[in-house]
């Protein structure tokens, strides 16, 4: 096992652009400190992993990308996006969240119909023209056309939960975010619709870069490209998920990816 190296743990794994990045992030909800000094650099097209015991940080640091923070904790140090430090306070926070989407735990669709929870996302985000093709490719990007192409009007209540995440995911992925940020989106779902949404992330990761935080360490070794782990909210290893998986180089991912904490 190799000896706790910052520097070391924080290179990239991979070669290639980096969609979104944070330099020492700190977050504290009121004097307790979550998140310590966390260096993400997140690779584009590719899906991160973020696996840790709970209340290791991984939410925290994940809610904070997008500035789902602003009101609750505080966040300090940089979150580097398309040039910008995005953590700044004159930053438009919609902007922000328009090209950096979330999907969260539990699917929380509008009260409204399957068509009118996406067409409202297009409309806020000013789109006028071409709704019902945005509303059906979003749908399809989804993996859920096919099972709501004839009941497009009935409430988005009326569908099973793993259905209702999906078309959270479409809601999410409606305005064409570059990024999208996902806090254990399956884990209130059934094994077989996990498994949907494990595989439509292959798909969307053509056009997405994704930020997952999972619990679950098989979703993790399936669906991520890299992974990060949090520790008593430092991420003290990031890597390949194959290499993290089969050759951890810490004491504590070890510990935790075979069972014996968390
Ligand atoms: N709104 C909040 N106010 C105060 N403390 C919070 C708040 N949210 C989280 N915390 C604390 O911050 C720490 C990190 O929590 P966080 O939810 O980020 O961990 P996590 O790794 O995502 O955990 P889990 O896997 O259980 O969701 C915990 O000690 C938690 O109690």
């Amino acid at each position: 096992m190799a000896t706790y190296n910052l520097e070391e743990h924080y290179l990239l794994p991979v070669h290639g652009p980096v969609a979104l990045a944070t330099k020492h992030l700190d977050v504290f909800y009121g004097a307790k400190q979550a998140t310590f000094d966390a260096n993400l650099q997140f690779p584009k097209n590719k899906i991160t992993a973020l696996i840790g015991a709970s209340g290791s940080g991984k939410s925290t640091f994940l809610r904070s990308l997008n500035r789902l923070n602003d009101n609750v904790a505080t966040v300090q140090g940089a979150i580097e996006y398309q040039g910008l430090d995005i953590n700044q306070p004159q930053i438009n926070v919609y902007e922000v969240r328009k090209n950096i989407g979330m999907v969260f735990q539990h699917p929380n669709p509008f009260a409204k119909s399957i068509y009118e929870n996406i067409a409202f996302a297009l409309r806020e985000n000013g789109m006028t023209e071409h709704i019902d093709e945005q509303v059906e490719t979003s749908l399809k990007d989804a993996a859920l056309w096919d099972e709501v192409k004839d009941k497009l009007h009935q409430s988005a209540l009326s569908l099973s939960g793993g259905q209702q995440q999906r078309l959270c995911i479409a809601r999410a992925i409606a305005v064409k975010p570059d990024i999208l940020l996902m806090d254990e989106p399956t884990s209130a779902l059934d094994p077989i619709s996990s498994r949907k949404i494990e595989t439509m992330m292959q798909t969307l990761k053509t056009h997405y870069t994704i930020i997952i935080v999972t619990h679950n360490m098989q979703q993790a070794a399936r669906a991520s490209d890299l992974t990060a782990f949090f520790h008593l909210g430092h991420v003290i290893e990031f890597n390949k998920t194959t290499e993290l998986f089969t050759n951890p180089r810490m004491q504590a991912t070890e510990a935790y990816i075979s069972g014996h904490f968390g």
